[in-house]
């Protein structure tokens, strides 16, 4: 593309910012924000020189001073930064939609191809152990090529692998696709909270990369709707599934041959005069020298102190501050996945069929209500990160996902504790023969995956059960007997395959809600928002990559092992796990995690200097208010001890 062709649409995207830069500059209180802040300025000159004096006349102090503020986070924060960051956000979706929608594409899938459940199994984690690897591998790209580089190349690979699953005639090439997309979605998942991080200005950044994670929350939520949608087709519905990730992919790749590489990257790659251009670009002022020589003066202070030799993450491990975030970075990571998100998202129409439903059609769109209930909530996340900090937050999300991981083993362990007995044995020798036929209770019935419960109800009892082995072919019914689909209406009885029926089902739903409202907003976003900007620059691509690769390996392992583990513990004992793996997070996020909001990317750093834990430091927005005045030119005093630092 020639030069002056992405200019011009470079010149397009930067008018569409202006333009919403300019609307907000309309709006009438905001309109007197210069006047205002000459005025708080004048007010607090004066009171520097005799404060008592003049304290009536700056009786209005206080609302003139909100009013410069609201002034300040307009003039730093033009609309183009948005632009930028919804663009890179689509990676998000992309992570999120192809994650989601291939357990309703399992359903479709496996009548279609007749696929067993080990190719099952393959065509899911094939996708989430792509991932992984690509994650890992992607620090070293970030960093020799650049973050957008990155991006285009994992778009590349969402396009390529969409269209391959797409059009798969058999069942090696859909793995070929799955791993295709597993690789983009690796890249993506720890090349955009970066840099969106370093697009964004402090005071936003939080809220811009937790929009991000809301637009994985929306991908899923999408990819849910999509599964139910295309599961009337009756042929082939899958291949619209798995195809339709192809146009955010698209939208992505051409919107950033037009956008630009992130500003601290080039500063480190010595390509100042590109970086400065990018800069003044994305902040929308001309006066970026404050923020260029920042950012310029950490590197030269980093390579100083860490030394430019051996590998990074060498460097990091044996430099204390890095070593410090690094195990803060992979530690939330590490227990968002324990805390088992992703059992419930991925398994959520299971869970679901625990609380009574028994339709698979009805699963899916049950599903869809969870995956709503993820986004919704990340929105409140995205709301609250830039308003109680990222410390409080993840706490605070924890927290109640723990309360809920018990409610949900409760709601198992009643259950359980009700499940109705087996009062049939069977007669026939094949049965007899089976492992179905040593089970007294409903419960053990349902975690042995080859058996299921097959009933009679008489008013609101349950009577004439029996454990008979499930149909090889299809999980819908017996093998033989009275609970095979021909013979169901016929006999007047009843089959739940995983699942047992009794009047504390419900509340299993409310576990799962509860777990949702309450992980969406904090454990879901922060540990992405966190490690997009607790390393400095030149351990950021590792850091990143160590930390995304955890993720996806933990989610590996524990959305893997969850049906084996409940055979061997339950499923109460499987919550009651996950709740254990969630209070040890608590303690360390309680230990360890320290508040970065508001902080400079560049700042950041000394909070992991001297321990570990750096509890609740505190946040930089006054510091940042009185550069903006120095930028300004002006010589504005908030307080005697902020008066020393303008001057
Ligand atoms: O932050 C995201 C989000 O919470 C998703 O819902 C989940 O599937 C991912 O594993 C996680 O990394």
């Amino acid at each position: 593309m020639s030069r002056k062709a992405s200019d011009n649409v470079e010149y397009t995207l930067r008018s569409l910012s202006n333009l919403m830069g300019e609307k907000k500059r309309r709006k009438p209180d905001e309109a007197a924000g210069e006047r205002t802040l000459i005025a708080a300025d004048s007010c607090t000159s004066i009171n520097s020189q005799s404060s008592a004096a003049t304290a009536p006349s700056c009786a209005a102090g206080d609302e003139l001073e909100r009013a410069a503020r609201r002034q300040f986070q307009q003039d730093v924060t033009p609309g183009f930064v948005y632009v930028v960051s919804v663009f890179s956000a689509l990676g998000g979706f992309l992570f999120g939609y192809d994650t989601g929608v291939v357990s309703g594409a399992m359903l479709l899938l496996k009548k279609d191809m007749n696929l067993s459940a080990l190719w099952q199994e393959l065509l899911v984690s094939s996708t989430v152990g792509a991932a992984a690897l690509s994650a890992l591998a992607g620090g070293v790209l970030n960093g020799i090529v650049g973050r957008r580089p990155c991006i285009l190349f994992a778009s590349i690979l969402f396009i390529a692998g969409a269209a391959v699953l797409a059009a798969a005639p058999d069942k090696e090439t859909l793995l070929g696709g799955r791993v295709v997309v597993g690789l983009g979605i690796g890249i993506a998942s720890m090349t955009v909270p970066v840099y969106i991080a370093e697009a964004a200005p402090p005071h936003l950044r939080g809220r811009l990369v937790t929009i991000n994670t809301l637009f994985i929350t929306g991908g899923q939520f999408f990819a849910a709707v999509m599964d139910g949608a295309f599961s009337y087709l009756p042929r082939d519905g899958w291949r619209y599934m798995l195809g339709l990730s192809a146009l955010p992919a698209i939208l992505q790749f051409l919107g950033f041959l037009f956008l630009p590489e992130s500003p601290r990257w080039l500063i480190q790659k010595g390509q100042t005069q590109k970086a400065r251009r990018v800069l003044s670009r994305i902040r929308g002022v001309q006066t970026i020298d404050e923020e260029y020589d920042s950012i310029k003066n950490s590197i030269d202070e980093e390579e100083k102190e860490v030394g430019a030799g051996g590998p990074v993450i060498y460097r990091m491990l044996v430099y204390p501050p890095t070593r410090r975030a690094l195990i803060v970075g992979c530690g939330l990571q590490l227990f968002q996945q324990l805390a088992g998100i992703n059992t419930v998202m991925y398994y959520s129409a299971t869970i679901l069929q625990m609380s009574g439903v028994d339709d698979d059609r009805l699963a899916i769109w049950l599903s869809a209500i969870t995956a709503f209930t993820n986004f919704s909530f990340t929105l409140v996340g995205v709301w609250l990160v830039e308003k109680v900090g990222r410390r409080k937050l993840t706490l605070g999300s924890l927290t109640g996902t723990t309360l809920a991981l018990i409610v949900l083993a409760l709601g198992f362990l009643l259950s359980a504790q009700v499940s109705p007995p087996i009062t049939l044995k069977p007669t026939d020798p094949a049965s007899q023969n089976s492992t179905c036929s040593k089970y007294s209770f409903c419960t053990g019935c349902m975690l042995d995956s080859s058996c299921g419960f097959c009933y009679k109800v008489n008013g609101s009892n349950i009577i004439d059960s029996s454990c008979i082995p499930v149909d090889p072919k299809t999980t819908e019914q017996s093998a033989w007997g009275r609970c095979t689909n021909e013979t169901k209406s016929k006999s007047g009885t009843n089959w739940a395959y995983n699942y047992c029926p009794t009047s504390y089902s419900w509340t299993a739903l409310l576990g799962l809600v509860l777990y949702l409202v309450f992980f969406a907003p904090g454990m879901g976003p922060m540990p992405w928002t966190v490690n997009s900007e607790i390393y400095p620059l030149w351990a950021r691509s590792t850091g990143n990559a160590c930390s995304s690769g955890v993720n996806w390996i933990c989610n590996v392992m524990i959305s893997l092992t969850f049906l084996h583990t409940a055979e061997y513990l339950t499923y109460y004992g499987v919550f009651f796990l996950y709740a254990g793996f969630a209070s040890v997070g608590l303690i360390f996020i309680y230990g360890c995690l320290p508040e970065t909001k508001g902080k400079k990317l560049e700042e950041i750093e000394s909070l992991f200097e001297n321990r570990l834990c750096t509890c609740g430091a505190s946040e930089s927005d006054e510091g940042r208010y009185i550069e903006y005045i120095r930028v300004k030119g002006s010589n504005y005093h908030l307080s005697d001890n902020d008066a020393s630092d303008v001057e």
